[in-house]
């Protein structure tokens, strides 16, 4: 068996490095894949499969992607959950060749990329952040502590949080990471299995070494270079050996590029309103139940002119705050700018201009950047002080936010923006390998080196036309290409003068139609241009590490500056969607309130608006109260319900994170946990049925909600048999009456349980109001007092398109079912219920029973024939049909 080429040798070697990853083996101007990698290459790129040489005597599958569109392939491979290790070639070819002609260059794999470690602008949305979780669990003395380290490495922010085994879920929910690593231990405990299953993300697990907390503080400070980490806070264990995972995680795929991350900060996990995973699913917040971005609450939100600010937008409604005072500084900023008409224009027109900077910071800082991220950085500080110069001419005093904000922009790092003023030029290459970027005047060396080679294209130009008087030949042409340098050029038929002096006029080449020639002088040119472009391309590079070198020295500041802006953006663009839809601001106190006068969905009204439908017709909803009241919602199919109870969960959140909200007036006292049950959905792939779906998230609701909570319950036991789900739910408002005491919407189609308001002092039955007209059914979708007396389902098929014949022979099964329901009378099943009964009643013993019993023990069956036995067994039967 013939032994592998050495550079398959090379190949075999570091693949085996990285089993996990396709492996882009750098050839040239290509990125090669081999064998496996080649085939699920070839298969999801759609790119040819061809074979190179043989490995242990069978072909070797082979594809390749061009270097320059690299970034398109890796989006694809890593949209499909691949990872991809970049192997480039580390030392010159000539060097290699020096080893003897058989040696292959030095290659070595640069870079992983995976889903959470990205940074090139083609792979990342402007508007999401691009999280890598890293998720640590530690034995704490009771029970397990948990930390999630959150970091978006393209823009260097990095969060730590606290939580536990409960509310795991939730915070892991609310992060949407894009990849999520852990301790192998860790994914491999089987009572984890759950939470993992929940997330849509790539998830890989690590040695458990890399969570290792005893070390962390160690890595820690060597990765910030600092010698103590007191300066930034106090970290339990946990989350120690959170950030640890995320930080050797960040090593290991940057390998040997440190990323601008900025200190950890923490995040309190009760600063925020708990949102289970379920209720961020159902409520559509930032995508809706199909993965769309449209018909989200964060689409009908956004009106952010900046990258920056749309995400800033989007951590903010996945993540609505709990303290009112600092909801209440964040409504102070809307309603400033919203007084502001003009300098809200003002600030959005510069924001909208301004390139991404925190995210070109980045890549500056993993050495991936290039001369367009130095100018972002330049176009970043100058909008700031324009933002800052705006605000000057204000006579009215600022909110203290906003202030905060300005004052950031005014404290930008002059000498940085001097510089890159200074050196950098208008129009700009993707790489700064290209050259060009310096502009003229910033440096006399590299000037005198530019005109040098200016000058000798001139020479150039020159000689063509000495060379063609010279030679008689009119259409005479100097010309240049990579592999020839400089040459001369004349047709066939003009060839002879030339060929005639073959002692000045060189021969290169002989081409179809024509004939190309160098001279002495023109090879003298040649050289000294390439040197003259070389010198200055040296220079240039130069320029390049000293301006990313001063960038990366005022990363800090330049990362506050960009956060101010995004705060502005995202303030702006609340005040532009308040104006635009007409949204109030909200009350939002340490109360219980929760008060909606002239509510709507902010997402169904402008879909309305867009269809040039019929208005949204505004409700109110008043929920709030000591302990909680509880609106149980009966109506006709398609009325609304489902509506009225998403917008006043989206109205809470919208209030929460500090934007004004669709109403005509909103009063709530604090939310501090959202729960939802709405609409379910088969979770088939988790091997759960619509109703055990349903079951998990009520039972979650029932056992986790208190009186801060806001609980909206929709339809609950529906998806199982109508006494089944009808028990359900009567125990479930109960429980949430006597237990929970939370703030409730509760709607359904039993209409047997608006008895309960009988019962339960704190529950109101309302309705959404219907008109009947001519057997059609018209909904108003006007919350009223009071309960529903039917569904109108069969109205509802019929305008859905139901054949007629099912439609009459539906209304003629239902009113023989309400007739015979009318004879038996449901107001007796509710009576009936033992209502307030905390204890079940015992088993009343049944007379007949014991009266068998007696006669059973009675028998002397060994005296018995079996006549007598038969006959027996005749008369206890008889006993036991004589029960009523
Ligand atoms: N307040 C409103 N103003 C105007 N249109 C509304 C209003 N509420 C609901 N609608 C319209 O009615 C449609 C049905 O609403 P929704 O799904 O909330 O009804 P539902 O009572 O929950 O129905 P079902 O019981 O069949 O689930 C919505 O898609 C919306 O277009």
């Amino acid at each position: 068996m013939s032994a592998p080429t050495p550079m398959m040798a090379q190949y075999i070697e570091i693949k085996a490095a990285n089993p996990d990853s396709l492996l882009f083996y750098r050839m040239g101007d290509f990125y090669e894949l081999f064998f496996g990698d080649a085939e699920i290459a070839s298969r999801a790129l759609g790119i040819t499969l061809t074979k190179r040489g043989k490995h242990m005597e069978q072909d070797i599958p082979m594809c390749g992607v061009p270097v320059h569109a690299a970034d398109d392939y890796l989006q694809r491979l890593i949209g499909l959950g691949h990872r991809v290790a970049v192997c480039e070639q580390v030392e010159d070819p000539a060097e290699a060749k020096k080893r003897g002609s058989k040696s292959v260059v030095k290659r070595d794999v640069v870079r992983l990329v995976t889903p959470g470690t990205i940074t090139e602008e083609r792979l990342l949305d402007a508007g999401q952040a691009s999280v890598l979780a890293a998720l640590a669990r530690v034995r704490g003395s009771d029970g397990d502590d948990y930390a999630i380290a959150a970091i978006d490495i393209s823009t260097g922010a990095f969060h730590l949080t606290s939580t536990n085994a409960s509310r795991l879920s939730a915070d892991l929910a609310r992060i949407a990471p894009r990849e999520l690593i852990m301790a192998d231990t860790v994914f491999e405990d089987g009572d984890m299995r759950s939470v993992f299953e929940m997330l849509d993300c790539a998830i890989q697990p690590q040695p458990a070494s890399m969570f290792d907390s005893v070390r962390a503080a160690e890595n820690l400070q060597r990765f910030y270079g600092v010698k103590t980490l007191d300066g930034f806070g106090q970290f339990n264990r946990a989350e120690l050996a959170a950030a640890n995972g995320a930080i050797a995680y960040i090593e290991k795929t940057q390998i040997g590029e440190r990323p601008a991350l900025m200190r950890p900060s923490r995040e309190q996990a009760d600063r925020l309103v708990y949102i289970d995973a379920a209720t961020r699913t159902n409520l559509e917040l930032t995508q809706t139940l199909s993965g769309h971005r449209d018909g989200s609450l964060l689409k009908a939100m956004d009106r952010t002119v900046s990258g920056l600010g749309a995400r800033l937008l989007a951590e903010r409604l996945t993540g609505p705050l709990t303290d009112a005072d600092q909801i209440g500084k964040r409504l102070d900023e809307v309603s400033f700018f919203l007084g502001q008409d003009r300098l809200r224009d003002d600030v959005r027109s510069v924001l909208k201009g301004l390139a991404d900077m925190p995210r070109a910071l980045s890549r500056l800082a993993l050495n991936r950047g290039g001369p367009r991220d130095l100018a972002a950085i330049r176009i970043g500080l100058e909008g700031a002080q324009m933002c800052a110069d705006l605000f000057k001419t204000l006579n009215d005093p600022l909110p203290e936010n906003t202030a905060r904000d300005v004052a950031l922009l005014q404290d930008k790092p002059l000498e940085l923006s001097d510089l890159l003023t200074c050196a950098l030029a208008e129009d700009l290459p993707l790489l700064a390998r290209d050259g060009g970027f310096v502009c003229d005047g910033y440096d006399a060396d590299l000037d005198e080196q530019r005109g040098l080679s200016r000058e000798s294209r001139k020479v150039i130009a020159g000689l063509q036309s000495a060379y063609a008087e010279e030679t008689g030949v009119k259409s005479l042409k100097i010309r240049h290409n990579n592999v020839l340098g400089f040459f001369i050029e004349v047709t066939a038929l003009n060839a002879e003068p030339l060929q005639a002096d073959l002692q000045r006029f060189r021969h290169r080449q002989t081409m179809a139609n024509a004939m190309r020639f160098t001279t002495d002088e023109l090879a003298e040119l040649e050289s000294k241009i390439a040197n003259a472009a070389g010198r200055a391309l040296q220079i240039e590079l130069g320029h390049f590490t000293t301006m990313q070198k001063a960038v990366l020295d005022h990363a800090s500041p330049l990362q506050a500056i960009a956060a101010a802006l995004a705060r502005l953006d995202v303030a702006a663009a609340m005040a532009e969607l308040a104006e635009e839809q007409g949204y109030a601001r909200p009350t939002v106190d340490a109360s219980l309130e929760f008060s909606i006068t002239a509510g709507r969905h902010p997402v169904v009204e402008q879909a309305l608006r867009k269809q040039a439908a019929n208005p949204f017709v505004a409700n109110d909803c008043a929920i709030g109260g000591n302990e909680g009241c509880i609106w149980l919602l009966t109506g006709p199919n398609m009325g609304g319900k489902s509506t009225f109870l998403r917008q006043n969960a989206l109205i809470a959140i919208m209030a929460q994170m500090g934007s004004f909200v669709p109403a005509g007036a909103a009063h709530i006292g604090v939310v501090d946990r959202l729960f939802s049950r709405v609409g379910a959905a088969d979770d088939l792939a988790r091997g759960r049925s619509t109703f055990m779906v349903e079951m998990v998230e009520t039972a979650a609701i029932l056992n986790q909600a208190g009186e801060r909570s806001l609980v909206i319950l929709d339809e609950i036991g529906r998806g199982t048999a109508t006494f089944d789900g009808l028990s359900i739910a009567w125990a479930a408002i109960e429980h949430l009456h006597a237990v929970n005491k939370s703030r409730t919407l509760f709607a359904t189609h039993y209409h047997e349980l608006t008895a309960l308001s009988a019962k339960l002092e704190r529950l109101s039955n309302v309705t959404l109001s219907v008109k009947e007209w001519d057997g059609d059914v018209v909904f108003l979708h006007e919350i009223i007092e009071g309960s529903a007396d039917r569904s109108y389902g069969i109205q509802v098929a019929r305008l859905a398109g139901l054949p007629d014949a099912v439609i009459s022979r539906a209304r003629a099964v239902l009113d023989q079912l309400e007739s015979q329901n009318r004879e038996r009378g449901t107001d007796t099943l509710i009576d009936d219920l033992p209502l307030f009964s905390a204890t079940p009643q015992a088993p009343a013993q049944s007379s007949k029973a014991s009266q068998i019993e007696e006669k059973l023990s009675s028998l002397h069956i060994d005296d018995m024939t079996p006549r007598d036995a038969m006959e027996a067994l005749y008369a206890l039967k008889q006993m036991l049909g004589s029960k009523p």
